[in-house]
């Protein structure tokens, strides 16, 4: 498989030198793209494993500790729970660079099956991109999706980058990474194609995908909370909710908390040998709206229309 590397698409990447495109979505080489090669090919999924899917900066590491604040509040008192030692990142596997935190793909397969069931994992794959065993109607596996307003993930994407860019990428301005990301040229973009694929399967099996938005979250915790409960098999018993279960992870989980945590001011999250970020870029403002800081007018409307022209006829609005 490796061999069509070389005849890819390519384009000006944003943290690395390319992006390369591969089954309509772009992706840096050869890290990334090694470990979607992986999935697709040797993933073997469970009926019980969960997928919290989301197209970067939409709102994963906030999602990471929420899905396992939830899943595991029976397991661990909030004086010792393990996201003030360990930070969203580390706390289950990040499937795409996986063969990364292993040698190579024999062991990382050993490793997968090592694993423990429910398996709960994170990922930036498009839906499109999962092996059919996963995403057939039949296979159990269930997926989580954030879905957040591009003109904050662009903004946000473009900070990221330029604070976490390796040194052989110049530093691109907003204008020119605004301009790839309105042609879709962005990480594991389009964005608009990403988000649809998963869309699309939310309203075909929605018992399989729960799709929920940054800016609901954020305008609702406790409802979300409750529903992503429910969607992974653990409901919030009336017990829990009257001894505020709910609240309590809603505020281990808030930008306040975790970017206070020392854990996720210092050092970096190591995804392969290319992929380090310092862990405080990982937290900037945690804000709904925040290109009205950064996007002009004329910007807005292009997205806008982008998005209008996309989203057409699909059900699907934008959060605002
Ligand atoms: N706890 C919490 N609550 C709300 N928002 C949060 C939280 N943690 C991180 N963030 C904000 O999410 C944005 C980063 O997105 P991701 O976590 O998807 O980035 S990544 O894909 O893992 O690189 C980025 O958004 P911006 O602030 O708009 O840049 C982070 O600040």
């Amino acid at each position: 498989m490796r061999d069509i590397i070389p005849t890819l698409p390519k384009e000006r990447g944003w943290m690395f030198e390319h992006l390369l495109q591969y089954n309509g979505f772009w992706f840096t080489p050869t890290s990334i793209l090694d470990g979607v090669i992986f999935l697709q090919h040797h993933f073997k999924p469970r009926p019980t494993d969960i997928f919290l899917a989301t197209s970067p900066k939409t709102g994963s590491t906030w999602f990471k500790a929420l899905i396992f604040a939830t899943m595991n509040r029976t397991n661990f008192e909030l004086s010792n729970h393990p996201l003030l030692t360990t930070g969203p990142h580390g706390l289950f596997p990040f499937l795409d660079t996986y063969i990364f935190q292993n040698d190579h793909y024999q062991d990382s397969i050993s490793s997968l099956k090592s694993l423990p069931s429910p398996r709960l994992f994170s990922t930036h794959v498009p839906y499109s991109m999962f092996p059919d065993s996963a995403t057939d109607a039949s296979s159990g596996c269930r997926f989580v999706y954030i879905c957040r307003n591009p003109k904050d993930v662009f903004v946000s994407m473009w900070f990221f980058v330029n604070k976490s860019r390796t040194k052989e990428v110049s530093p691109m301005s907003l204008e020119e990474a605004f301009e790839l990301f309105c042609r879709g040229v962005s990480p594991y973009g389009p964005y608009w194609d990403h988000v649809l694929g998963y869309w699309k399967a939310s309203l075909e099996s929605p018992n399989k995908i729960l799709f929920l938005k940054y800016e609901d979250m954020k305008n609702d915790p406790v409802v979300h909370v409750r529903r992503l409960a429910e969607f992974i098999g653990k409901p919030f018993s009336a017990e829990e909710e009257r001894n505020g279960a709910v609240e309590e992870i809603i505020r281990l989980c808030s930008f306040e908390n975790l970017s206070n945590l020392e854990i996720n001011k210092n050092g970096a999250e190591r995804f392969s040998p290319e992929i380090a970020v310092d862990k405080s870029n990982f937290f900037r403002k945690g804000q709904v709206g925040d290109w009205k800081n950064y996007l002009t007018e004329e910007m807005a409307k292009r997205i806008d229309q982008i998005s209008d022209d996309k989203l057409y006829g699909s059900g699907l609005k934008f959060g605002t």
